[in-house]
């Protein structure tokens, strides 16, 4: 379980994160929504250490990030697995040697065991006989699921995406979700996802935090979402017309 406590952060005279307080689940996956430029990305860096935040906590299953050592520090980076916006692969890496990275960097296991766990998380991401495959002979849901493949090998308690289906068509996008929701609940992971995405929205929506102007406007699941009164979070979803057209039905159906 992640939890964070009025979390505050700016840059010179701009405070950015106002004050944000909420609890992230393990085997949940939170969805984090809002405008450009509401703090989407700070706060998410922040999560992961990129950001020193200027006051408030967070803390990891009890431990609060700030106070570690550097041994703690080492052992909790050991426990996140991150999934960048456009996947980061190293491109002159195989997909196997890619995968095995984060075990060569952190673990002292034989090249044996390695490729075990490596063939493992290939295979519960369906991308079984492309280990030697480069990324570029892939096509972008791949690439993708090379990246969650990679963030999970290491058996993260953590897992972190930016904007995990951006540049992949809404069908792809959609398996993407579906393995990564599929995945933090067989492993109970505490998963957070930036996202512009409103399918993602309407697809996970376990837990969605609405972030307007660097505060916590609205927190809920997609099912509530459908239903509340709150403008800031009816103007931002349903100012698509697919979607204001799915909240209509929605409510008719629910009413
Ligand atoms: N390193 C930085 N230095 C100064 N200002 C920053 C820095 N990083 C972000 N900001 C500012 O913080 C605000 C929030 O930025 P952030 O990238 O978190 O928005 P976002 O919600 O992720 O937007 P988008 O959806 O466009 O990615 C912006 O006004 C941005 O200019």
């Amino acid at each position: 379980m992640i939890e964070v406590k009025d979390l505050r952060k700016g840059f010179g005279d701009v405070e950015v994160l106002k004050g944000i307080t909420t609890t992230f689940q393990p085997g949940k996956t939170s969805l984090i929504i809002g405008q450009s430029g509401a703090g989407k990305t700070v706060f998410l860096k922040s999560l992961i250490g990129l950001h020193i935040p200027e006051s408030g906590t967070i803390s990891f299953d009890g431990r609060i990030n700030t106070n570690f050592s550097i041994e703690e520090k080492m052992q909790w980076r050991q426990e996140i697995g991150m999934v960048f916006q456009g996947g980061a692969l190293f491109d002159s890496q195989t997909v196997e040697e890619n995968v095995m990275f984060p075990l060569k960097m952190f673990t002292k296991q034989s090249q044996a065991e390695m490729l075990e766990r490596v063939n493992f998380v290939l295979d519960r991401v369906n991308l079984e006989n492309s280990n030697d495959k480069l990324p570029a002979e892939l096509s972008g849901g791949m690439q993708k699921r090379v990246a969650i493949a990679r963030a999970i090998v290491m058996n993260p308690k953590y897992l972190f995406c930016d904007e995990p289906n951006s540049g992949l068509d809404p069908q792809t996008a959609t398996v993407i979700d579906n393995l990564i929701q599929e995945i933090t609940d067989e492993y109970k992971i505490t998963t957070v996802i930036n996202t512009h995405d409103m399918n993602s929205v309407m697809e996970i929506g376990e837990n969605i935090l609405f972030l307007k102007d660097g505060k916590k406007e609205w927190e809920g699941s997609s099912d509530e979402m459908f239903k509340t009164d709150n403008e800031a979070v009816v103007g931002f979803v349903y100012s698509s017309n697919l979607f204001k057209k799915v909240r209509e039905a929605y409510l008719k159906e629910t009413n």
